[in-house]
């Protein structure tokens, strides 16, 4: 009998508006078995339910439910599906969903959440901010659809133009948006191909300038930004006195045409808008506003196709670190289970922990017995050091890793990486996550310094490649700190090859760079110098075909001279030469 009443009270029946209502009142987690009237709720999935039940026996805090999505309102995307659905509530707040009968999935979903909430019960976390998401079948394209236009009218374009990011003044527009109450959504840098120009401004096409603003446009580094309005935009402050850096600056003749020719036809002019805003600003001619929901969708499709779903996300980086003997033994598992956890490997490097390093990165067991042991171990041999990137990474990083000791985490915590990567040598996790988002940065920042160095495309790439290796900088995680079109000088390409003017093909070589603009620019990552090189590949395109296949002159290589692109060979050279070659060669 007891079984039996059991079996009934599994799941709470929820068929109605007010007992849904009155479910979302539930404290700890609700795992919900979204269902239609026609085909009832997931039998399939009820073993695990009961399994998880028995097995967490935390009635207080778990909670299993079905509920009919023919007679809920708010469960109205999910009617006349076939195909079940799992929403997860926490404390009220739906914040995760699954589609389909995956039980492994959702066994751990509601394993995480649930020893999330034991930890946050034992104060040994702070409650994460899951977001909420929508509740939207991710089959039916109709709400996609509406969300799709919902977000052309919220948001805006912002265009920063290449003379405002080549001198420096893209971080000064950008406060100015941001101090005025308006938020920067997300940002894209990009170097306008003649295309896009033609696309995006063909309402002033027909201008008798076009022609020599497509060639400005395309001629280095825009910010194309998703700009909302934000709670304060009607009240953006004014500014009393100029400052000297924000002082309206007298633009050049050449700025004053494109500004003449651009900005009748581009601008929406409307009350506190933001392109009124930079107006009173001093530096409307410096940044284009795009509010016409048309073309708005137009530049979302190009630059932001993934605007929407990573909206509700909260990207997060961390540090991670797996120590010497696990990344000697294991490190393969380990990458891939990272990988199957949906994070993304921003870096990785391995290096030998300095002891003042370890220790830093063992200090929650400095009051251990064994902490000298494991500060030895640690500084023994290479550990593999990563930058993760994940939605809500860093709580997630680090619950996957589970309790700080190999007892604990094989007691209460089976399916912990802790446990699962436990090694005999150390009493302690083999890996190691950063435990809040200031540490993460700090330790990013320590272990990824970020460098620079000179990168070059050159003349006789045509526009169709110098998009394509634009596309591979980006895709390899470089930022493209600044980027400029430019005819070089017999002095400049000098300064670009110092080691190799006395070698017999550098008359060739200073003919073919004399052909036509160069693509010259600022690249910046963690190891920038070695990483472009790589990207590169070898001198000769033959070589490379053979040695690096998926290299740059591989691809677009024509011979050693005409291998398209150079790169800085150190980083000395590499500051020297940027220096040289830009007036503002900080990010801005
Ligand atoms: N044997 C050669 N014949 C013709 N051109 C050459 C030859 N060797 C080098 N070059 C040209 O001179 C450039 C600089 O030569 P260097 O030896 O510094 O090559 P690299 O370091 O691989 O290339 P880079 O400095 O351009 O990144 C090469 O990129 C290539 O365009």
């Amino acid at each position: 009998m007891a079984s039996k009443k059991r079996e009934v009270q599994l799941q709470a029946v929820i068929n109605n508006q007010s007992l849904w209502d009155e479910m979302l009142q539930n404290k700890g987690l609700t795992v919900i078995d979204v269902y239609q009237a026609w085909c009832g709720p997931c039998k399939a999935m009820q073993p695990l339910f009961r399994k998880l039940k028995n097995e967490l026996n935390e009635d207080e805090i778990l909670h299993f439910a079905v509920a009919e999505a023919d007679n809920i309102v708010t469960l109205q995307p999910f009617r006349d599906k076939c195909e079940p659905v799992f929403l997860f509530s926490v404390n009220g707040k739906i914040i995760a969903k699954i589609q389909g009968a995956n039980a492994p999935l959702v066994n751990k979903k509601v394993i995480n959440l649930i020893n999330e909430e034991r930890k946050i019960a034992a104060g040994e976390m702070a409650r994460p901010q899951h977001p909420e998401i929508p509740l939207v079948d991710s089959d039916s394209e109709v709400s996609e659809e509406s969300l799709y236009e919902s977000v052309q009218d919220l948001f805006s374009i912002a265009i920063i133009k290449p003379d405002a990011v080549i001198s420096g003044k893209g971080l000064e527009i950008k406060r100015k948006i941001t101090t005025a109450g308006f938020i920067i959504e997300a940002e894209h840098k990009t170097v306008f191909t003649e295309e896009q120009v033609v696309n995006f401004y063909s309402r002033i096409a027909d201008q008798p300038d076009f022609e020599e603003f497509v060639s400005f446009m395309t001629s280095g580094l825009s910010y194309i930004l998703v700009v909302s309005q934000g709670s304060k935009h009607n009240t953006p402050p004014e500014e009393t006195e100029p400052q000297p850096d924000t002082a309206p600056n007298k633009p050049s003749e050449d700025q004053c045409e494109i500004e003449a020719k651009v900005t009748p036809g581009m601008m929406k002019k409307k009350r506190d808008s933001l392109q009124e805003y930079l107006e009173r600003q001093h530096v409307a001619q410096f940044c284009d506003i795009e509010e016409n929901a048309t073309n708005v969708s137009k530049f979302m499709e190009t630059f932001f196709p993934d605007f929407i779903k990573t909206k509700s996300m909260k990207l997060e980086k961390t540090l991670a670190l797996l120590r010497p003997n696990l990344f000697h033994e294991r490190k393969d598992d380990v990458l891939r289970t990272i990988r199957d956890e949906d994070f993304k490997i921003l870096e990785q490097r391995q290096l030998v922990l300095s002891e003042k390093e370890a220790q830093a990165l063992c200090k929650e067991y400095e009051n251990e017995d064994y902490f000298n042991k494991l500060i030895e171990n640690m500084t023994s041999g290479p550990s593999l050091a990563l930058v993760l990137l994940r939605d809500n990474g860093l709580q997630y990083w680090k619950q996957l890793l589970g309790p700080k000791t190999v007892e604990e985490a094989i007691e209460y915590f089976p399916e912990s990486l802790c446990a699962q990567f436990a090694m005999d040598s150390l009493p302690v996790n083999q890996l190691y996550g950063s435990d809040s988002l200031e540490t993460a940065e700090r330790e990013i920042q320590h272990f990824f310094p970020l460098q620079s160095t000179l990168g070059l495309i050159k003349p006789h790439a045509t526009s169709e490649q110098i998009e394509k290796i634009l596309n591979m900088i980006k895709e390899a995680g470089f930022d493209l700190t600044q980027v400029k079109k430019m005819s070089l000088t017999p002095e400049q390409i000098e300064n670009i090859y110092p080691k190799i003017t006395g070698k017999d093909f550098y008359k060739d070589l200073l003919e073919m760079l004399s052909e036509g603009p160069s693509m010259v620019m600022i690249l910046t990552k963690w190891n920038a110098v070695a990483e472009w090189r790589r990207l590169m590949g070898p001198t000769d395109p033959e070589e490379a075909k053979v040695l690096s296949p998926d290299s740059i002159r591989s691809r677009f290589g024509i011979s050693k001279l005409k291998n398209v692109v150079h790169g800085a060979s150190n980083a000395y050279e590499a500051k020297e030469v940027i220096n040289r070659l830009f007036e503002n060669p900080e990010e801005n």
